[in-house]
């Protein structure tokens, strides 16, 4: 039984693999949204290395994202981001893990658009909410209503986040489900929305 399922596994990471060639897997969506955590599962799985964006604009500028965004204000911290990512973007394939407002970015988005695959891990409100607020270091978030600034940012931004090339519906299942969801939609090349419940 058990080795049936790894057959089973290890055709799906082929099959995946084989889909993303020679390409970034870029992962974009909301906070909370799983980019980090599962990017580094799914690197893990591909055999390909991982890099967050977040972790690495932190490495180049020596300074949190809280401390750039205290210092130098949200477009600078774009700035660098867009920087940072395109340089990332050159030297695949990898997994890469954005930050939530990077794929927001014009410039950003049209170089994750070239000779990348992106998916956009989509969640619900709730879900983002219960996992975002166990942790302070979303300078977004430090309003007087977080859950309502969460909101307010999913109405702007989920239409931009749609024009990623698939959509995975990420919930509380556990990641190596979600993991597998991510690998499955690349290997069919669609959307695995519809296995919401
Ligand atoms: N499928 C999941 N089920 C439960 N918790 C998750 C899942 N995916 C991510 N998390 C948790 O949610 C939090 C936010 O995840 P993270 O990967 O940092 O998201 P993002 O990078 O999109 O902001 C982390 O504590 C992470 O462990
Ligand atoms: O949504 C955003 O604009 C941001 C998301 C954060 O990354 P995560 O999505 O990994 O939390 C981080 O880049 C920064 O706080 C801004
Ligand atoms: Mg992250």
């Amino acid at each position: 039984m058990s080795e049936h399922v790894l057959t089973l596994a290890e055709s799906l990471k082929d099959r995946a693999r084989d889909a993303l060639g020679q390409r970034n897997l870029v992962l974009v969506g909301l906070m909370g949204a799983g980019k980090s955590s599962i990017g580094r599962l799914l690197a893990q799985q591909l055999g390909i290395p991982f890099v967050d964006t977040d972790v690495e604009i932190e490495r180049v500028s020596r300074m949190t994202i809280t401390e750039l965004f205290a210092a130098y204000g949200e477009q600078e911290f774009r700035a660098l981001e867009t920087r940072v990512i395109k340089r990332l973007l050159r030297g695949g394939p990898r997994v890469v893990s954005t930050g939530g407002g990077a794929f927001i970015n014009d410039s950003t988005r049209m170089h994750v658009k070239r000779g990348s695959l992106s998916v956009w891990l989509k969640a619900d409100l709730d879900v983002l909410w219960d996992r975002v607020n166990k942790r302070d270091t979303r300078p977004l978030l430090k309003t007087e209503n977080p859950k309502q600034t969460l909101e307010n940012l999913m109405n702007a931004r989920y239409p931009i986040y749609a024009e990623a090339d698939l959509t995975v519906l990420s919930r509380d299942v556990g990641k190596e489900v979600m993991v597998k969801e991510v690998l499955a939609a690349i290997a069919e090349g669609n959307t695995a929305e519809s296995k919401a419940p």
